[in-house]
């Protein structure tokens, strides 16, 4: 039986989960208050204050850190990669210590399982935010200097699809299907026998989710950027954490928004437009594979809700089956990653910065 701690950093919080093999014995939502992090100017700056509330949360479960197996840590956004789970090594913690161009709370978990486990046991990652299986034609933008990126939420979509395709009796590498992540975030992907060809990128396209703006007309957005209003900081922030149903109704909890929509036609309006814009993502990745669908696979937070789903369920119902997964499967899916690896159902990959 395999011990593992399993390791997924937030902006504001810490989820950690301890399993045995793969029954989560513990877990916990290891909340940091704003006044805590505040004291650090940037987000590496955290590791330590993290780390010691995750080894604090193993030794109130009665485990040390050689009683572990192995340490999980969600993937942070290293540059693009393949899908699988990646041994960490001394290159990437450095990397995402001092050369990550994207700031994200993820970056810190391999960080944190390397140096709890000092070389003495494996610490993995798998399917990190930045895997990309992107076909050629994905990549292409519409403007030579700039290309579209993977960036989703890999991580939660793989574990959904695996379930899916147990559920249909497929083999997963032989199943299409098309992925919808609807969190904070919304990622929608067609995924084609095992590989992401395309996904709207989370932070910068898709459809507006409860907090992000997702595309937007490009001629004004570089208006205001160029406005003098605003610093690049901000304006990102404007887009992307409180874009979506933040900016439009003020609260990033559809449960709210739905309690507002009982007086308030425009709140009304925004919801079935956040339904709208989603369920015309899941159109284009139909085109994306070419009508061979096996399954439309809903998961994430938002589809907790019942209400939502069948807003969406109405424009999609005649594309082929819908599943929905409601919530989301990352500490699961990080610990299967891990004893993928340990039970030899599959070989590490080796990260360093040139891999593919
Ligand atoms: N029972 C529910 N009914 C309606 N909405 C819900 C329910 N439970 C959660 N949500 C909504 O789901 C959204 C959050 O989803 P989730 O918890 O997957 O996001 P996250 O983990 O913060 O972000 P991300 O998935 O982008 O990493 C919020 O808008 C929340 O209000
Ligand atoms: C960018 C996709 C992953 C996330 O939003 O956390």
């Amino acid at each position: 039986m395999y011990k593992i701690l399993t390791i997924n950093p937030g902006s504001t919080s810490t989820k950690v989960a301890l399993f045995e093999d793969n029954n989560m014995i513990a877990s916990e939502n290891l909340e940091h208050k704003a006044e805590q992090l505040k004291k650090y100017d940037d987000l590496i700056d955290q590791t330590e204050f993290r780390k010691k509330a995750v080894i604090n949360f193993i030794n109130k479960n009665g485990i040390e850190i050689n009683d572990l197996h192995a340490i999980a840590a969600r993937g942070g956004i290293l540059p693009p990669l393949k899908s699988g789970t990646y041994r960490v090594n001394n290159e990437m913690v450095h990397y995402l210590k001092y050369d990550a161009e994207v700031e994200h709370a993820s970056n810190l978990a391999a960080i944190i399982g390397f140096e709890m486990a000092k070389n003495n046991i494996p610490v993995f990652i798998t399917d990190p935010v930045s895997v990309d299986e992107f076909i050629d034609e994905a990549r292409i933008s519409g403007n030579a200097n700039l290309e579209r990126y993977s960036h989703l939420h890999a991580l939660n979509m793989k574990m959904v699809a695996r379930r899916a395709a147990d559920e249909i009796g497929k083999n997963y590498y032989d199943s299409n299907f098309i992925i919808v992540h609807l969190g904070g975030g919304i990622s929608i992907g067609a995924q084609k026998k095992g590989r992401i060809i395309d996904v709207n990128n989370a932070n910068d396209e898709g459809p507006f989710s409860p907090e992000r703006s997702g595309e937007l007309p490009m001629g004004d957005v570089a208006k205001i950027a160029f406005s003098g209003k605003y610093t690049y900081k901000e304006l990102k922030k404007r887009y992307v954490g409180n874009g979506g149903l933040v900016a439009y109704l003020g609260t990033n909890d559809l449960r709210k928004a739905f309690e507002k929509s009982k007086k308030d036609e425009r709140a009304k309006l925004v919801i079935e437009a956040m339904a709208y814009q989603i369920s015309k993502e899941i159109g284009a990745m139909a085109t994306v594979l070419k009508g061979e669908i096996d399954a439309i696979v809903i998961t994430g937070g938002l589809a907790n809700s019942e209400r939502f789903v069948s807003m969406i369920k109405e424009r999609i119902s005649k594309l082929g089956l819908i599943m929905v997964y409601p919530g989301s499967y990352e500490m699961e899916a990080l610990c299967q990653g891990a004893l993928r690896v340990l039970n030899n159902f599959e070989k590490p990959l080796t990260w360093n910065k040139e891999v593919k």
